[in-house]
């Protein structure tokens, strides 16, 4: 073993960097060690290679794979739900066409619960409240008392009691058998006057599939795969059956005006389907994609819904979107999933600024989402989160300002504006813009919209620049990885 050479410092090879000198060959090392030296650290360079190599794929994987995570957001019935839909139509069309007919039963529980809202109302009709569609005045002395309805409309209240037995059909479908909260809407029996019925609304649990307990029942029924298509259901029979009356019911001048004075408006309420009673009681109807957008099937619960894009230069990129119940008991479920979202939209119903909640009718609706609002933009979690504000409903703002609804007696900072929905528009989007610059915890872009999400057209370049929008920012952040 030839004998250790003495270390000879050279000038200059010796630096004070003590990486240096922990990295330098020994100056006494043998060619059999220097050879071992170098094949070791050829061996570790290869494997730091591959390392980096893998590190770069995964990197590149993740950006081809390109998940988007966008969570939806807003008050009870301000469209999150509907907002989802319309993603699906627009980018999984296939998917979506598939499942109009499983709404089927969501808009027969819709039309039924119109109608019983309307019963409702007529049930314990006042004196005066005939007096006024009449020229009668024998009554005067007891306008304020109870009356029982003109026959015509008893009658037809008469005709309509199977849509009792149709609801429990509809709910027995939809719910589960443990849900018992939903199962108080339409126990049998129940009188459409109990508070319990008014009150509840039906819904159903993302996670307890109620599209897949629909196929079940539609094959059972006809045998088909395609429920309901070869045979109507006993439901689309006994609403087909009611249809004369349910038409006369609610074309019926009384009743437009009982409606009018106790200040329902059910063309404004979801699920409005009154309108179109010719076509959606037709014993083959099949829900075109507007009577989808338009059902209302409340959300409790949170679900994340899957969909690779099916076409368009964005195919293959994987969105979740994930939907919330929206409903003050269900805002506590929304935290854990700020964590890991790329944009949130948060849908603020401007419609609502005469409304109150439905699961709290000392709270206005309006001044609901403004809180919501802000605790979403000052929410530190979020800080750098991309917020785009949905200003829905505003179809129903328009037609509520042009029936004569004041929104300075609702909103007193509106003042003398002029009461049009372009003003307000314009007011409403000032004032979340304010809040989001106000709270936000760093400066951050604002994307305000101004929606109707039940129109189709308008809503389809919304959500594409909303996409663009969403993908840039994600393809930025993977950049930064
Ligand atoms: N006219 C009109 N109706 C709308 C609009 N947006 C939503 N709706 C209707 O309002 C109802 C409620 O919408 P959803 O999407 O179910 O509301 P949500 O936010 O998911 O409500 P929760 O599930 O209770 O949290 C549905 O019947 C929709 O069709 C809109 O811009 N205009
Ligand atoms: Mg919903």
């Amino acid at each position: 073993m030839p004998a250790r050479e003495a270390p000879v410092p050279v000038q200059g090879q010796y630096s004070s960097d003590p990486l240096d000198a922990a990295l330098r060959p020994p100056l006494d090392e043998t060619e059999e060690e220097k050879a071992l030296r170098l094949a070791l650290e050829a061996e570790a360079k290869r494997i730091s290679q591959e390392i980096d190599e893998s590190i770069k794929q995964e990197k590149q994987a993740k950006k081809r794979s390109r998940i988007v995570r966008l969570l939806l957001l807003g008050q009870s019935e301000s469209g999150k739900s509907t907002t989802l839909r319309q993603f699906q139509r627009i980018y999984t069309p296939n998917a979506f066409r598939e499942e109009r007919v499983l709404w089927r039963s969501v808009i027969q529980l819709n039309i039924v619960r119109s109608i019983r809202i309307i019963l409702d109302a007529i049930q314990d009709v006042r004196r005066h409240e005939l007096l006024a569609v009449s020229s009668d005045t024998e009554y005067d002395d007891y306008a304020d008392q109870p009356v029982g309805l003109p026959p015509h409309l008893h009658a037809i209240c008469m005709r309509l009691v199977p849509l009792r037995h149709v609801e429990s059909l509809l709910i027995a479908k939809l719910v589960p058998p443990n849900e018992d909260e939903a199962t108080h809407l339409g126990v049998s029996g129940s009188s459409y006057n109990t508070p319990s019925y008014r009150q509840h609304e039906i819904f159903v649990r993302p996670t307890t599939t109620w599209k897949g307990a629909i196929n079940k029942h539609g094959s059972k029924s006809n045998g088909s795969g395609s429920p309901g298509m070869d045979s109507p259901e006993e439901s689309q029979v006994v609403i087909n059956q009611c249809r004369h009356d349910m038409i006369a019911l609610w074309n019926d001048r009384t009743v437009r005006d009982i409606l009018k004075r106790r200040k329902i408006r059910l063309e404004e309420s979801p699920g409005f389907y009154l309108d179109e009673l010719e076509r959606v009681t037709s014993l083959r109807y099949l829900p075109s994609d507007n009577d989808v957008l338009k059902a209302r099937l409340k959300t409790v619960g949170v679900s994340e819904y899957k969909f690779q894009m099916e076409a368009g230069s964005e195919s293959g990129t994987e969105w979740r979107i994930i939907d919330v119940g929206g409903s003050r008991s269900q805002v506590l479920t929304w935290i854990p999933f700020f964590d890991d979202v790329d944009a949130i939209i948060f849908l603020a119903p401007i419609s609502g600024f005469d409304q109150t909640l439905v699961e709290d009718k000392s709270v206005n609706r309006l001044e609901d989402s403004v809180l919501l609002w802000k605790a979403v933009c000052s929410n530190k979690l979020l800080a750098k989160v991309d917020l785009v504000l949905f200003l829905n409903k505003c179809d129903i703002l328009a037609s509520k300002l042009r029936s004569g609804i004041r929104l300075s007696k609702y909103v007193r900072s509106f003042g003398e504006r002029p009461n049009d929905s372009e003003t307000a528009e314009k007011y409403f989007r000032s004032k979340f813009n304010a809040i989001h610059r106000e709270h936000s915890p760093i400066p951050r872009k604002f994307y305000g919209f101004c929606t109707s999400v039940t129109d189709t057209t308008t809503t389809m370049g919304i959500l594409a620049s909303v996409r663009d929008m969403v993908i840039r920012e994600h393809l930025r952040q993977s950049r930064l990885l």
